[in-house]
C-alpha cells in the first residue's frame, strides 16, 4: 500500500507486508473454513443505523466506566498470544499504546513478555486473562502474580477446552510461541514435527475438563472480580450470573475455536437479556469500525474489545500503529454518535439500531 492508512482495515495490509507468512497466518486466521471468522464481520454489516436529529452534538463525550475504571471510551485491548513475534518490543509496545490512549489492556496469559514487565511498563489500569491448566498450581501462581503486579480484574477464558483445527497453523507447522511468564516454571518444548506445535504444546496445558464448579476454585484464591470470556448462549449467560462472576465477554475467540459458531454480535442481545443487568457485559469479534462499537453498545454491551487489529497495527508500526489503530475507532465511534444524535455513551440505546430479528414479527 502506498498511501497512509486511512482505517484500521488498512492495517491488515501493511501487517501481511511486514509479517513472515507462519506469523500472518497465525494472527490472521480461523478455525476450519473460517466461516465464523468471515460471520463475525457480516453480521455488523446486517445491522443499520436509526440516526436520530435535532441533538445538541457540539460535545460528545465518549467517556465510560467498566468494573468502577473510568476510561476515555468503551473500547479495550482484548488479550491476544504472542506480540513479539509482530513487534521486538511485544506487549510493553501494546501496554504503552493502550496507556496513551486511556483504556483497559487485557494482558494475555500467551504474553511474550512477563506480567512483572508488563505492570512495570507504564502506570495504567490492567486486566489479566487466564487460562486454567491440568497443573492447577501454575493457573493460581500467574492469577497471584498478576494480583501482586496491580491488575485489576482476571478474564477467564472458557471456550478453550483444546485448541481449535487452525489449518493455515497446521500447514505452516506454527511454532509455540515462548510464554515469558512460564520462563523457569514450565518448559515449552515441543518434540513433534506434525502440524501446529501450538496445538500440541495447548492440548497438553489445557484443563479439558474444566466445568462450572472450578468457578469457585478460582474464586477462593483471588479477590479480583472474574469476568469469562467465550460465552455465546443464554443458558451459559444465565448460569454465569449463577456461578457469581463479576462479567462476561460475549466471544467466540475470534472464530479461531469452533467454526459455525455464531458472530457474536448476533447473540449479543440473548446474553444481556438473560443477564437482566446484574452484571456487565462486554463482546469481542470482528470490531472494525466505529459503528461497529456503536451497534454493539445500542444492543447492550458496556464495551467491546478489540483483538487482530492491535496486531496488524503493533506488525505494521509498533506502539504507534497500536496507538492509531485505538484512536481510529475512537474517532469514528465520536463521529457515529455525532451522526446519530448521541452526545453520551448513555444516549445510545436499542431503538438506534435495527437488526435482522427485528423484522421478524412484520414477517410472520
Ligand atoms: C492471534 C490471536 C491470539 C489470541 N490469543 C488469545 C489468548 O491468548 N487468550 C484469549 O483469551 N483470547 C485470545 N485471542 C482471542 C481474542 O482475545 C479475541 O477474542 C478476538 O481476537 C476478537 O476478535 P477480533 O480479532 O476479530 O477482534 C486471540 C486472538 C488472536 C487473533
Ligand atoms: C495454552 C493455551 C495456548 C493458547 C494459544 C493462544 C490463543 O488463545 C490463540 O487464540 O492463539
Amino acid at each position: 500500500m502506498s498511501s497512509e492508512p486511512v482505517n484500521v482495515n488498512d492495517f491488515k495490509e501493511l501487517a501481511r507486508l511486514a509479517l513472515p507468512k507462519m506469523y500472518y497466518d497465525f494472527y490472521s486466521g480461523g478455525a476450519e473454513d473460517e466461516h465464523t471468522l468471515r460471520e463475525n464481520i457480516q453480521a455488523f454489516y446486517r445491522i443499520t443505523i436509526r440516526p436520530r436529529v435535532l441533538v445538541d452534538v457540539s460535545k460528545v463525550d465518549m467517556s465510560t466506566t467498566i468494573l468502577g475504571h473510568h476510561i476515555s471510551a468503551p473500547i479495550l485491548v482484548a488479550p491476544t498470544a504472542a506480540h513479539k513475534l509482530a513487534f521486538h518490543e511485544g506487549e510493553l509496545a501494546t501496554a504503552r499504546a493502550a496507556a496513551a490512549v486511556k483504556t483497559i489492556m487485557v494482558l494475555s496469559y500467551s504474553s511474550t513478555c512477563s506480567i512483572e514487565e508488563v505492570a512495570s511498563s507504564c502506570n495504567s489500569v490492567r486486566f489479566f486473562q487466564l487460562y486454567i491448566f491440568k497443573r492447577r498450581d501454575i493457573s493460581a501462581l500467574l492469577v497471584q502474580r498478576a494480583e501482586r503486579c496491580g491488575y485489576k480484574a482476571i478474564i477467564l477464558t472458557v471456550d478453550t477446552p483444546r485448541l481449535g483445527r487452525r489449518e493455515a497453523d497446521i500447514k505452516n507447522k506454527m511454532i509455540a510461541p515462548p510464554v515469558k511468564s512460564l520462563e523457569g516454571l514450565i518448559s515449552i518444548d515441543v518434540k513433534s514435527d506434525q502440524g501446529s506445535k501450538l496445538e500440541t504444546y495447548a492440548n497438553e496445558m489445557l484443563d479439558a475438563s474444566l466445568s462450572w464448579e472450578d468457578i469457585g476454585w478460582l474464586r477462593s484464591i483471588t479477590t479480583l472480580p472474574i469476568l469469562i470470556k467465550g460465552v455465546l448462549t443464554h443458558e451459559d449467560a444465565t448460569k454465569a450470573v449463577e456461578a457469581g462472576v463479576d462479567g462476561i465477554i460475549v466471544s467466540n475467540h475470534g472464530a479461531r475455536q469452533l467454526d459455525f459458531a455464531p458472530a457474536t454480535v448476533s447473540v449479543l442481545e440473548e446474553v444481556v437479556h438473560a443477564v437482566k443487568g446484574k452484571i456487565p457485559v462486554l463482546l469481542d469479534g470482528g470490531v472494525r469500525r466505529g459503528t461497529d462499537v456503536f451497534k454493539a453498545l445500542a444492543l447492550g454491551a458496556q464495551a467491546v474489545l478489540i483483538g487482530r487489529p492491535v496486531i496488524y497495527g503493533l506488525a505494521a508500526k509498533g506502539e504507534e500503529g497500536v496507538r492509531t489503530v485505538m484512536e481510529m475507532l475512537k474517532n469514528e465511534l465520536e463521529t457515529s454518535m455525532a451522526l446519530s444524535g448521541c452526545p453520551s455513551i448513555k444516549d445510545i440505546t436499542r431503538s438506534h439500531v435495527r437488526t435482522h430479528y427485528d423484522n421478524l414479527p412484520s414477517m410472520l
